[in-house]
């Protein structure tokens, strides 16, 4: 089984205007919402994919109660953590030619609900994946996911990450097998401006040295870098298509890259995940499957 955390869920509202100023009333010309966050939309497309996972993570007041049943209408099992107070967030994403995002801060999430989260994860079992993904907010101390990668040590669980800064570093004393920043970030844990495919290469390699097992790093426009746990370089460019929505292209690539794996290698893989994360950019919504189906084939 496939386990996703999301920590921090939220309702993604999707603004369409056509013109977008700062300090002035804009109004949109259509609006959208989705269930969103990045644990989510990974279990969204791997079932599309035809992989179940179980959803994990924290909800809270009315916000929480309808991302819990937007997700399980889609089919999804969940198991979320329900805290007393606060409300899930609503992370607004304006569409006006280019895309500006504001994500909220999220509920206060305290220790008995992390201890909660921590029970959960003891059904985990030998063979099972988990992808932790997102932000955690800023209330949590930022050793959140290194304890449960501890806490989690000693099973044979296939671990999976897709976080920035020292929520990612924290983790790689524990060996994730997979970890996705996209190229920025990969700059940003070494404070630089990456360029060039070697570039990206070596400081891929660098967070290998610093324990993990395969680095996919993600270059939006320009495809993406997979340094495989063999230490070989994969490079796979982008599908073609009219971009529509950068929201969910990561968490599109890393639910196509797992479901790849269940079938192929490192290549068939890449492939995938690049054909889930072109079809989430020219769509407006989150990858489907006739979509990823049909840029496979070109690719
Ligand atoms: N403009 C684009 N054209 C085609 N494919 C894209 C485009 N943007 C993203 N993708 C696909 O989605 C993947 C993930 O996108 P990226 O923006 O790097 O992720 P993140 O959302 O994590 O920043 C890319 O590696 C690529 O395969
Ligand atoms: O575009 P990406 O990186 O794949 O992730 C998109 C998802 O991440 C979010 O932007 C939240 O990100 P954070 O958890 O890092 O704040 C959601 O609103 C959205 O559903």
């Amino acid at each position: 089984m496939i386990y996703t955390v999301t920590f921090n869920p939220a309702i993604d509202y999707v603004v369409h205007t056509d013109a977008m100023q700062v300090g002035m009333v804009n109004r949109s010309h259509t609006e959208e919402i989705y269930y969103g966050g990045k644990g989510i939309n990974v279990s969204m497309v791997l079932k599309e994919l035809g992989l179940e996972s179980r959803a994990l993570g924290f909800v809270a007041g009315f916000t929480g109660a309808a991302i819990e049943k937007g997700v399980q209408a889609k089919g999804i099992a969940t198991d979320f953590v329900h805290l007393q107070e606060g409300f899930s967030r609503i992370n607004v994403k304006i569409k006006s030619g280019e895309e500006t995002e504001l994500n909220g801060q999220g509920p206060v999430i305290g220790a008995e609900a992390v201890a909660e989260l921590f029970r959960k994860l003891d059904k985990l079992r030998d063979g099972d994946t988990i992808v932790l993904a997102g932000s955690i907010p800023s209330t949590m101390p930022s050793d959140t996911y290194e304890k449960i990668l501890a806490h989690l040590k000693g099973k044979q669980i296939r671990t999976v990450v897709d976080a920035t800064k020292d929520l990612l570093k924290n983790v790689l004393q524990y060996q994730p097998f997979l970890i996705k920043p996209n190229h920025y970030e990969l700059g940003e844990l070494f404070e630089v401006t990456l360029h060039s495919h070697s570039e990206i290469e070596a400081y891929a390699r660098k967070l290998q040295e610093m324990g993990a097992r395969n680095v996919l790093v993600s270059m939006a426009e320009q495809g993406a870098l997979l340094l495989d746990e063999a230490g070989i370089c994969h490079i796979c460019g982008v599908c073609q298509g009219t971009v529509k929505n950068s929201v969910g292209a990561g968490d599109s690539m890393l639910a196509g890259f797992l479901a790849g794996l269940e079938t192929g290698d490192y290549t068939d893989a890449l492939k995938l995940g690049t054909a889930a994360g072109g079809a989430t950019t020219f769509s407006e919504s989150l990858a489907e499957r006739a979509e990823i189906d049909r840029l496979l084939l070109r690719l």
